[in-house]
């Protein structure tokens, strides 16, 4: 088999387990001797054992002479477990193939360093394309420490999340509602607005036939209207945060929030700015964001061009009404030449809807 097949393999181990490794990066490693698998691993979990390790243990002896492929270059530094690279070495493996460098500029290139002076054969750059996609929110978090954004939306066709008389339920399918709460599964957080609190009282819980893994649900709520009796803030089923303004500290509703085991976090400002919400949830180690709006909370995502990715769920019905709710509120962008500009990743029919994944396009 090629290098690209067994890199693809590390891959799907990647695919995997995105989600559950934050705020680490997924990783896969696959071990071949003579033709032959003798090993493979995924990084499972932030301070568990990386890739390599779970497939060099299956490898036992057979790692020596053998080449690992990994999708992200080993690292070279005492984290919480020992370096890869001297693992690698100690091992004597013969050669190592790699997908994508490490993204962190403090490390980038250590790893080979070590492996190369060693006199590993290493090579670079087996579908790197692929591997950086997969692990594309992580690389944002490295380099920007702020969470990287995706915003789903779920619409009519004419771009409608309710009617005029505010009915919602539901506009698109089971099956995309059930796609959606896979995203949830994958993301560190969500968030709401206050709005979407007191109109929907969601649960925003990850609910999956397999149990899925439930993201901290952060509402944005700068005169702490969010109800005591909210779901998310009485079903004890997942963390809750509360990001308000700095004049609300030490204030009734917040002491109320406290009583009730609700995280409150406070900005600087007595504004709610999205760059600082994101700055603030990215010190709270938040590498992917899951934005479900409302719409005002969707235009001041918009307006401050801090969307990574969009998640449109499209249903074939045309709502109509110029009152009707759009995915978008607010004041929305004034000229094309500011509009949100995309490059679609993916377009999938998803029940009777249309799916469309598409990232923001870097300049
Ligand atoms: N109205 C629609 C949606 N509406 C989603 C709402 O904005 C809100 O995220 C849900 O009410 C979440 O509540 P809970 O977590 O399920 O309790 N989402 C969808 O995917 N399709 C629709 O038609």
């Amino acid at each position: 088999m090629s290098d690209k097949k067994y890199m693809s393999l590390a891959l799907d181990l990647v695919k995997g387990t995105l989600g559950q490794t934050s705020p680490n990066p997924a990783v896969g490693a696959v071990v071949v001797k003579n033709g032959r698998i003798v090993g493979m691993g995924a990084h499972l979990k932030a301070g568990d054992a990386h890739a390599e390790v779970h497939a060099l243990n299956m490898a036992g002896s057979e790692a020596e002479g053998a080449t690992i492929y990994v999708t992200l270059e080993p690292c070279s530094h005492y984290g919480k477990t020992p370096p890869c690279a001297e693992l690698i070495i100690q091992k004597k493996l013969a050669r190592v193939v790699i997908a994508t460098t490490d993204p962190n500029p403090f490390v980038s290139g250590q790893g080979i360093k070590k492996l190369e002076d060693a006199g590993l054969e290493v090579k670079v750059g087996v579908l790197q394309e692929e591997s950086d996609h997969y692990n594309r929110a992580f690389f944002h978090f490295i380099k920007t420490k702020t969470p990287f954004v995706t915003m789903k939306m779920a619409v009519s066709l004419d771009g409608k999340m309710a009617t005029n008389t505010g009915e919602s339920k539901w506009i698109t399918s089971e099956a995309s509602r059930h796609d959606s709460h896979r995203l949830r599964h994958s993301h560190d957080a969500i968030l709401i607005g206050a709005g979407t609190v007191v109109a929907d009282d969601p649960a925003l819980t990850t609910r999956l036939e397999t149990p899925g893994k439930h993201p901290i649900r952060v509402v944005l709520d700068h005169h702490l209207r969010t109800p005591n009796e909210a779901k998310l803030i009485n079903d004890k089923a997942a963390e809750t945060w509360i990001v308000t303004t700095g004049e609300q500290r030490g204030s009734e509703k917040a002491k109320r929030f406290d009583a009730l085991g609700v995280k409150v976090l406070y900005l600087d400002s007595h504004r709610i700015d999205i760059s600082d919400v994101l700055k603030l949830l990215g010190e709270y180690g938040i590498v992917t964001l899951l934005v479900e709006g409302g719409p005002t909370i969707q235009d001041s995502f918009l307006r401050s061009k801090n969307i990574q990715q969009i998640v449109a769920y499209i249903a074939p019905l045309i709502i109509g009404g110029e009152k009707a709710l759009s995915a978008f509120g607010g004041l929305g962008m004034n000229s094309l030449a500011d509009a949100l500009a995309l490059d679609i990743d993916k377009v999938a029919e998803i029940g009777k809807d249309i799916k469309i994944i598409a990232h923001a396009r870097s300049d």
